[in-house]
């Protein structure tokens, strides 16, 4: 069995924080099936931002999902960094997405019963790991929540809240944060703050990001947008505008 620390088998793949090659996903069976991915590939380069879009029913969760770990594709090959998953078992797999792979929800997640640091710090705990002093300074500085560690979740706003799970997802210095409608439960100027410091993540702090979305305005704060339609990666965009976005998304709903 390939050990995970193994070499990759192509030398390009260690290069991506994502790889995705010909991802299938397939639920039920029979004439009730449903093909949520078709063949699906992607190159996630590390340092960059990503916004996944398409109409409703497109596959875009379930291409996060397959991306990240949380669920196996019928067929084809997911990579994180040099691992390919499908060769982990449910535990390794399980330990690589608490250490390598940051998650951000539209509902926050958080534990209600932990402070804001207990929240940030909970994967580095799962993990058995401390953390490390300036990576944890540097972004509860990015974030803005110095003056707020030991509050709990409830004593927050949702843009905090969400500026929490950002930290939490980003404290153990993951291959890739998958970001799910990070925003959809803002208003649109604290969405707009919760954009620019994703932005900053990827700028400043070099973390890489995959954001699911349905907002052209989200988008645009991205390097690049992919766009899923039944399944299929039909087209791409780098340095998006929401204008061009937006223009996309609705051919993509006529045809639908
Ligand atoms: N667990 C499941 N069982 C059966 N079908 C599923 C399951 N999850 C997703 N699907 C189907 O797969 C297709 C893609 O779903 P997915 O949730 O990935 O789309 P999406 O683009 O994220 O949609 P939305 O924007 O509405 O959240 C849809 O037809 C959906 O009904």
């Amino acid at each position: 069995m390939r050990s995970w620390d193994q070499q990759p088998a192509d030398p390009a793949d260690g290069r991506y924080a994502v790889r995705l090659r010909d991802v299938t996903k397939r639920f039920g069976q029979g004439p009730t099936a449903v093909l949520a991915l078709d063949r699906v590939g992607a190159d996630i380069t590390p340092g960059t931002f990503t916004a996944v879009m398409g109409p409703s029913g497109s596959g875009k969760s379930t291409f996060l999902h397959c991306a990240a770990g949380l669920d196996r594709p019928t067929s084809g090959v997911v990579r994180l960094g040099p691992h390919d998953l499908a060769a982990l078992g449910e535990r390794r797999l399980t330990e690589l997405r608490r250490t390598r792979v940051g998650f951000v929800f539209q509902a926050f997640n958080l534990l209600p019963s932990l402070t804001v640091e207990q929240n940030i710090t909970l994967p580095l705990r799962l993990a058995g790991r401390q953390a490390q002093a300036d990576w944890f300074d540097h972004i509860v500085s990015a974030v803005g929540l110095r003056e707020r560690l030991t509050r709990l979740p409830a004593q927050l706003s949702g843009g905090q809240q969400q500026r929490v799970a950002i930290a939490r997802a980003l404290v153990t210095r993951p291959e890739v944060t998958f970001a799910d409608e990070p925003t959809g439960a803002l208003d649109p100027e604290t969405a707009r703050d919760i954009l620019g410091l994703l932005r900053q993540a990827v700028t400043d702090l070099h973390q890489t990001v995959v954001m699911v979305t349905h907002d052209p305005m989200a988008a645009a704060h991205t390097d690049h947008a992919v766009f899923l339609s039944g399944g299929r990666i039909v087209d791409g965009m780098d340095a998006p505008s929401a204008d061009r976005v937006a223009d996309v998304m609705s051919g993509l709903r006529r045809a639908a």
